[in-house]
C-alpha cells in the first residue's frame, strides 16, 4: 500500500502531468494523434530532474519523444520544476523497477500548513477612519467572497495597517469558512522558503504548500523584487492560484508600478485586480486607534482629553508611533506617577520631554544581545543556556519570547538573522516561534502580561 506522503507525491504530480498535457493539447496542430497517444500516457516519478513518462505501446514512444523539450516547458510553468522528460513503454518501466532493489522512497518533507495568522489581529480591532476606508471595504469584500478582487494589492507607508488587514482577512475566513487552506506569510519567508526547498532538492513539497492554499495572503512583495528566481516561481504559483480562482492579496510599500526591480510580467498581474492605498491617519482616526489601544491595555486610571488630542496630532504618521507613544506613558506614569489618579497633559509632555524628540523617546533601540540578556534574567537563566539546544520546557519558554522579541523589538531584522542570534537556528523555526508566542499571548493572559512586562524593559 502507497504511504500518505508518497500518495500525496503521486497526486500532485499526476495533477502536474494532466495540466502538461491540457497545455500542449492546446497547442497542438494534430488533435488526432494528441487524444490517441499523448493522452495514454502516464506520469511515473521525478528523479533527480528527470521525468519518467510511461505509454502502453513502444511503438508510439517517438511521438512523444519527439515533443519532450514542448512537454519538459509546459512541465516546467505548471510546476515550477525543470526537469528532462524519460519516456519508457510500460513494460520497459516494469523491468527497470524490478532491476532496482530495494525500491527507493520518494522523500518528502512533511506538510507543514500552519496558516501563520495572528489571531489578535481582526476586523473588529481594525479602526476605520477615511485614511483606510476604502482598504477596509475592500479587504472585508474579499474575506466575505474569497475571489471578488484578484488579486487584491494594498499598499502604503509603514506601520499604516497592510499587515493588520491581511491577517484580518484571513482570520476572518478562517471563521466563516473552515474548510478553506489559508496561508499568511511575508515575501522575505517565501524567498527563504524557496532556497531552502532549492538547496534541500524539495521543489516540489514547496510547490505543493503554496498551489495548494485557498488563499495566499503575502506581506510586503517588495522584498522578491531583483531576486529572478523567486519572482519566476512566485510567478508560476500566482497564476495556478489565479486560474483556479483561488484568492490573493498582497501589499506592498509602493503602488506596483514604481517597485524598482520587479519583472514587468508581474506588475502586470498586481495591476490586474484591485489597488488600494492607506494613508496616513488623519486626526480623528488617529484618535480612535490611540482610544483602542489604550483600551486594550486595561489600566485603571483616566487620561486626560487633551493628552489624547496631543498624541493623536504629534504622532499620526504611523501606527506603530501611536502605539509607542503609548508605551513610553504608561511606563512612565510605573516609574514617576504612581501616585498619580489620572494622566494629565503636563504629566504626559514630561513624558515626552519635547514633542521633537518623540521619536528618540519612542524608538526601540533593543539589540539582540540585550534582549537576550534581559529575558535570560527575567526567567533566571543565562544567556547560554537560552541560545542551547536545550527542550527543557521553561527554556523553550523563555528563548521563544527572546525570539519574538527580537523580531519585534529590532528594527529591520531577518528571520536569518534572528536564526543566527540563536545557535544558527533556521528561518522557519524562528517564525513558528513567533506565531507560537503571538498565539500564546491571545490565549493566556498572565504570558501577555510578562512579554508586556519584558518590552517595557527594553523600551
Ligand atoms: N486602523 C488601525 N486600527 C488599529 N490598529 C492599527 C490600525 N492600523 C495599524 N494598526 C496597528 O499598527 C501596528 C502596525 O500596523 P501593521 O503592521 O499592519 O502596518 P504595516 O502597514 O503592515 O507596516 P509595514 O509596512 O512596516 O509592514 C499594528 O500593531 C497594527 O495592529
Amino acid at each position: 500500500m502507497r504511504g500518505a506522503k508518497e500518495g500525496e507525491y503521486m497526486d500532485n504530480l499526476k495533477q502536474f502531468w494532466t495540466e502538461t498535457l491540457n497545455r500542449y493539447g492546446e497547442n497542438s496542430d494534430d488533435k488526432i494523434v494528441f487524444d490517441s497517444i499523448f493522452t495514454q500516457t502516464e506520469a511515473k516519478e521525478l528523479q533527480n530532474n528527470e521525468l519518467i513518462i510511461t505509454i502502453e505501446s513502444v511503438f508510439n514512444k517517438t511521438f512523444i519523444e519527439d515533443a519532450s523539450e514542448q512537454l519538459a516547458e509546459f512541465f516546467y510553468e505548471v510546476s515550477g520544476i525543470k526537469a528532462t522528460i524519460k519516456v519508457m513503454s510500460n513494460q520497459e518501466y516494469d523491468n527497470m523497477n524490478k532491476a532496482k532493489a530495494p525500491v527507493v522512497e520518494v522523500k518528502e518533507e512533511v506538510e507543514d500548513f500552519d496558516d501563520h495568522l495572528s489571531a489578535d489581529l481582526t476586523f473588529d480591532n481594525f479602526v476605520v477612519g477615511n485614511c483606510n476606508r476604502i482598504a477596509q471595504n475592500a479587504a472585508l469584500a474579499v474575506a466575505l467572497k474569497p475571489g471578488t478582487y484578484n488579486p487584491l494589492f494594498l499598499h502604503s507607508n509603514s506601520g499604516l495597517g497592510k499587515t493588520h488587514l491581511l491577517n484580518a482577512i484571513g482570520n476572518y475566513v478562517k471563521t466563516k469558512f473552515p474548510g478553506k487552506r489559508i496561508l499568511y506569510t511575508n515575501a522575505e519567508a517565501f524567498v527563504n522558503d524557496y532556497v531552502e526547498a532549492i538547496g534541500n532538492n524539495t521543489i516540489a513539497s514547496f510547490n505543493r504548500r503554496y498551489r495548494s492554499v485557498d488563499i495566499l495572503l503575502i506581506d510586503d512583495i517588495q522584498f522578491i523584487a531583483n531576486k529572478e528566481g523567486s519572482m519566476e516561481m512566485f510567478f508560476n504559483i500566482f497564476n495556478t492560484l489565479q486560474h483556479s480562482g483561488k484568492q490573493i492579496v498582497i501589499t506592498s510599500d509602493k503602488p506596483p508600478v514604481e517597485l524598482k526591480g520587479m519583472e514587468n510580467r508581474l506588475v502586470s498581474r498586481f495591476r490586474q485586480g484591485l489597488t488600494v492605498t492607506i494613508d496616513n491617519p488623519e486626526f480623528e482616526t488617529a484618535k480612535a486607534i490611540l482610544k483602542k489601544k489604550i483600551e486594550s491595555r486595561m489600566i485603571d486610571y483616566p487620561i486626560d482629553e487633551e493628552v489624547l488630542d496631543f498624541i493623536a496630532s504629534h504622532f499620526n504618521k504611523d501606527v506603530r508611533d501611536l502605539e509607542g507613544a503609548v508605551t513610553t506613558l504608561l511606563f512612565y506614569k510605573v516609574v514617576c506617577g504612581q501616585n498619580l489618579d489620572h494622566i494629565s497633559l503636563d504629566f504626559a509632555l514630561e513624558a515626552f520631554d519635547n514633542p521633537d524628540n518623540t521619536t528618540t523617546i519612542t524608538k526601540k533601540e533593543a539589540t539582540p544581545d540585550t534582549i537576550k540578556e534581559t529575558v535570560a534574567s527575567y526567567y533566571n537563566l543565562s544567556v547560554t543556556q537560552l541560545t542551547s539546544k536545550s527542550r527543557t520546557n521553561n527554556i523553550i519558554t523563555a528563548r521563544h519570547i527572546a525570539m519574538y522579541l527580537v523580531r519585534e523589538l529590532v528594527p529591520d531584522i531577518s528571520y536569518i538573522q534572528i536564526g543566527q542570534e540563536f545557535g544558527g537556528r533556521d528561518h522557519s523555526t524562528i517564525m513558528k516561534a513567533c506565531s507560537k508566542v503571538k498565539k500564546k499571548m491571545k490565549q493566556d493572559p498572565n504570558y501577555k502580561t510578562a512579554i508586556n512586562d519584558l518590552m517595557e524593559r527594553l523600551s
